[in-house]
């Protein structure tokens, strides 16, 4: 492939979306019934342009390692992948090497930003975030892209717990502001008195895996401890000994304040000026959540007020923050440079604990740190394997029927099930039958991540529908209906009294199969090409339609007839192994009986 350099950037000829899979520059590819199925870069620009980026010969994909990760990740990282690590990347630099990229691994120093999704040009799947905090990544663009986002939610806990208490115990007896002062020359015994934290209280505000874990430090402390966490269990709060009370409690009774909640637009600027208000005069503050929980603004006055005491920040709005930053330079503020997860031991963990996840993604494992996409737990996942593969056919099959009237605007999906409505996650099928209805009528890929937003922009209606069986509860499914409202469809048997396209799928021996048509049953297996022939029923017809596809050298890998009655109006469902030439199918309209048929490619 003849290829040519500009820049940073390497530049290819358009590639020919008719070209098959196999020939594609990027050849590894997972299955099509993943839920996180790659579809080459060739057979779907997502972004369509006239030039297509592409990254390498070979058969690895490409991860972007973008700021400095632990070694076993990079080794675990190395053993599928090609691992590029390129850190202080500019917003440019990133943007230009992202469309060669297949994952982005970063901490909480890049920015990913919807330029970036845009950038990729559809090629990025996963972005890994080496620590907890999603705040750094547009978490919109991603889901809009179908870039999945996973995290690193547990490795650093204890890390950032730890800190948190590091900060509350050096504040209070002034060890940064005394250090500085010896190594200044000087020996102020009387000016750094501090506080002690024996039988004070203690705020913790989010009471998530580190605000717990430094409550429970904190009452080996002899501190009194509470909490505020809108959506924290009582019964976790209580099984460590916190008593949780509303925001405005909080910051009435407490000595100490300690941040540990997310940054999302809900928790921005919440301690601003009315929080500050509110709070006991002396109160001393922690913070190694995210700095924009703070208005920063707000804290100086409430230090120079004499409102806050102390506070201990290790995280800024700005990071770095700017060296004359006023917050940074008050003598009652302790500073670190986000520091909270940065132990030897938090570093390797989060790095595996990413690198896994990335890992797991780029095979089309589902990831259970997923942030943007419904966690399946693998047992469930397994069980409804063979399922998530019919629901995609189903929305193939429907789709391909349609023939015009309004579009493609409103779906219900029924799934038949002897489970109780919460034994079943139908999530994971209802994506998988918006990728089978949007994908072959479009370039757009779909996949968990991006199928309901993708169908909600597409004005695609999606209801679903409880069949209640009786019997045994062991199997997750009975049948997956897929019905179409409001629209013609090219083989008019394929509409059921209802007025609907409507076909109906089932599992057998682990393979999807159609087993009714409109208001036909059927039995063939999902898979390769089909041909819908309707006929009235008579003898002879199977032969004939069997032989002109002998001929054309079709193998049939599968035959059905319906029928309403014998000698009235039958379907006959082909299934075959190679696609039939235009001349075999005119012959096959050309049989009399044949009154419709129409080819489906799955
Ligand atoms: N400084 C550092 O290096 C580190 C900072 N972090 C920060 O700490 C945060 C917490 O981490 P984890 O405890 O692991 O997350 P988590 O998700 O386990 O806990 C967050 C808690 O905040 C609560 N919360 C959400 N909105 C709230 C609100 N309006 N008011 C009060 N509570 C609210 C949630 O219900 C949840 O319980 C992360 O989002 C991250 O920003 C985490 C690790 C290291
Ligand atoms: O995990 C988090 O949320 C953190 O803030 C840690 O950030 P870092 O990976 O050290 O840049």
């Amino acid at each position: 492939m003849a290829v040519t350099t500009t820049g940073n950037l390497m530049f290819t000829k358009p590639l020919n979306k008719s070209r098959p899979l196999s020939t594609c520059s990027l050849s590894w590819r997972l299955t099509l019934s993943s839920p996180f199925a790659v579809s080459p870069l060739c057979s779907r620009p997502r972004n369509a342009k006239s030039f297509v980026v592409v990254a390498m010969m070979d058969a690895k994909p490409t991860v972007l390692v973008a700021e400095k990760l632990g070694d076993a990740g990079l080794q675990l990282l190395k053993k599928f992948a090609n691992v590029d690590c390129s850190y202080n990347l500019s917003p440019e630099e990133l943007c230009t090497k992202i469309s060669l990229c297949d994952a982005l691994i970063v901490r909480s120093g890049t920015k990913v930003t919807r330029e970036v999704f845009e950038s990729s040009g559809g090629r990025l799947k996963v972005v890994g975030r080496a620590g907890v905090g999603i705040d750094n990544v547009d978490l919109s663009a991603a889901t809009e892209h179908g870039c999945l986002v996973v995290n690193a939610p547990t490795a650093n806990t204890i890390a950032a717990a730890e800190h948190g208490i590091a900060l509350l115990t050096a504040m209070a007896r002034n060890i940064a502001q005394a250090d500085a002062s010896i190594k200044a020359g000087k020996w102020l015994r009387n000016k750094y008195v501090g506080v002690s934290l024996v039988g004070k209280t203690l705020a913790i505000m989010g009471f998530g895996k580190v605000g717990s874990e430094v409550a429970r430090r904190a009452k080996g402390l002899g501190m009194q401890v509470i909490a505020h966490d809108p959506y924290a269990p009582a019964d976790r709060a209580s099984a460590i000994g916190v008593e949780l009370v509303t925001f405005d409690e909080a910051l009435s009774i407490a000595d100490f304040i300690s941040l540990h909640m997310p940054l999302t637009p809900a928790t921005s600027k919440m301690f601003n000026d009315d929080a500050f208000s509110k709070m006991r005069k002396g109160v001393r503050i922690v913070n190694v959540a995210r700095g924009g929980v703070i208005d920063e603004e707000a804290l100086i006055r409430a230090l120079d007020s004499g409102i806050v005491a102390q506070a201990a920040l290790d995280v800024f709005i700005e990071e770095p923050p700017p060296t004359e930053s006023k917050l940074v330079q008050h003598e009652n503020v302790t500073v670190t440079p986000h520091l909270g997860a940065s132990t030897m031991e938090a570093q390797e963990g989060v790095a595996v604990e990413v690198a896994e996840a990335v890992v797991g993604a780029l095979k089309g494992e589902l990831a259970a740190t997923a942030v943007n996409a419904p966690m399946v737990p693998a047992e469930v996942l397994s069980a409804l394997a063979p399922f998530i593969a019919l629901a995609e056919k189903l929305g193939r099959l429907a789709v391909q029927l349609v023939a015009g009237g309004g579009g493609v605007k409103a779906v219900k999906v029924s799934y038949a099930s002897a489970r109780g409505p919460d034994e079943l996650d139908t999530r994971l099928l209802r994506a998988m039958v918006i990728k089978g209805l949007i994908e072959p009528i479009s370039s757009v890929f779909v996949n968990l991540v991006n199928a309901d937003f993708t169908a909600k922009q597409r004005g695609l209606r999606i209801t679903e529908e409880r069949i209640v069986l009786d019997g045994s509860p062991e199997n997750p499914l009975e049948f997956i209906q897929v019905h179409i409202a409001n629209v013609e469809s090219k083989f008019t048997s394929a509409i059921a009294d209802s007025g609907e396209i409507t076909v109906e799928g089932r599992v057998k021996d682990g393979k999807p199969h159609l087993t009714k048509l409109g208001s036909f049953r059927v039995d063939v297996s999902l898979e390769g090409s089909l041909i819908l022939c309707r006929q009235v029923d008579q003898p002879g017809i199977i032969g004939k339609v069997g032989s002109i596809l002998a001929g054309d050298n079709v193998n049939v890998s599968f035959m059905t007839v319906g029928r309403t009655a014998p000698k009235m109006q039958a379907v006959m469902t082909i299934g075959v192994d190679e696609e039939p030439s235009p001349e075999a199918l005119k012959k096959i309209g050309a049989i009399p009986a044949i009154e419709e048929f129409v080819l489906i490619k799955l």
